[in-house]
Parts: structure tokens; C-alpha cells; sequence
């Protein structure tokens, strides 16, 4: 199995740096700064690093499991997409982080995880009168059990 190669910068001296991981693993990231908030407020948290994504490429960031359990805070885009674009030298990662408790987060605390996907091919639509599908129907059509 072939390993990707990723150029990656750190913007702190002390953040941990990055393992090797095994294939299909989320790599998790750290706060590059230690973070307070209060109740209801909302920051943006430094990753400390930018990358140049293999070509064809995009990184999702999502929390990890217990990030709320250990933090009171959750992602308020669900989930962060990384564009390939996003590679110059001063495009640093960012976790959105909303507080439902007072809290503080330590610098080099684990607080989310990546990983790469191959970007969606090109699409065009095509507009149409009819789809000529049969209907599944939705929200709740398969029942609970
Ligand atoms: O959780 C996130 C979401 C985004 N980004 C970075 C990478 C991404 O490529 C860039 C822009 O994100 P996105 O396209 O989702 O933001 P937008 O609100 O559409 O702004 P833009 O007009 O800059 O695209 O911000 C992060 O570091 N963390």
C-alpha cells in the first residue's frame, strides 16, 4: 500500500507534531493555543498548521466522540471542509467552537479529527420533466423497528 506525503506547517514551536498514522485512521489535532470560554460564546480555534493537500484532494474536520464530554463545546459547521485551494503559507486550520459551558482548552488538547477525500467528480445537471423513478417517500417512510 503506497503513503501519501503531505507538506504540512506548524505555526507553534510546541504543538505535538503529527504521526505517521495507519491507513484509514482519522489524525487527530490539537489547539495551538490554550482557549477560554465563557457560557454562549463563540471563537474560532487555531489548529496551528496549514497543509498542501495531495491534488484532487479536500480535508473534513469533524469532533472527535468526546470533545463535548471533556470541552462543552461543539462544531458550528457540524463539519469543516478544507478546500485543496486552502494551502497558503498563512492558511492555518481552524476548529468554530461554540460553548455551552464556561471552559478552557489547553493548549495541545485533542479536540478534532481529519481526514482526506477524493474531491467529487465534475458535475453538470440536467433538467428534467419527470425522474421516472418509483417513489421511496421520506422522513419516517421505513418506520422505527
Ligand atoms: O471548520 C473549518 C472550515 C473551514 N476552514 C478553512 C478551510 C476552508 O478551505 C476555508 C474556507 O471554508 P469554507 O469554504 O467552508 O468557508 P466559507 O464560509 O464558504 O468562506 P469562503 O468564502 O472563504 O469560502 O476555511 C477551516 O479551517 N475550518
Amino acid at each position: 500500500m503506497s503513503t501519501e506525503q503531505i507538506r504540512i506547517k506548524y505555526f507553534n514551536d510546541n504543538l505535538v507534531r503529527a504521526d505517521k498514522i495507519v491507513q484509514g485512521d482519522w489524525i487527530d489535532l490539537r489547539a495551538a493555543e490554550t482557549v477560554e470560554l465563557k457560557k454562549d460564546e463563540f471563537k474560532l480555534i487555531p489548529l496551528g498548521i496549514a497543509m498542501e493537500l495531495p491534488e484532487g484532494y479536500e480535508g473534513h474536520v469533524v469532533p472527535r466522540s468526546s470533545t463535548f464530554k471533556n470541552f462543552g463545546i461543539i462544531q458550528t459547521n457540524s463539519m469543516g471542509i478544507i478546500d485543496e485551494s486552502y494551502k497558503g503559507d498563512n492558511d492555518q486550520w481552524f476548529f468554530p467552537a461554540y460553548a455551552l459551558r464556561d471552559t478552557v482548552i489547553e493548549e495541545n488538547d485533542r479536540i478534532c479529527q481529519f481526514r482526506i477525500m477524493k474531491k467529487m467528480p465534475a458535475i453538470e445537471f440536467v433538467e428534467v420533466e419527470k425522474l421516472e423513478n418509483e417513489n421511496r417517500g421520506g422522513h419516517g417512510s421505513t418506520g422505527t423497528k
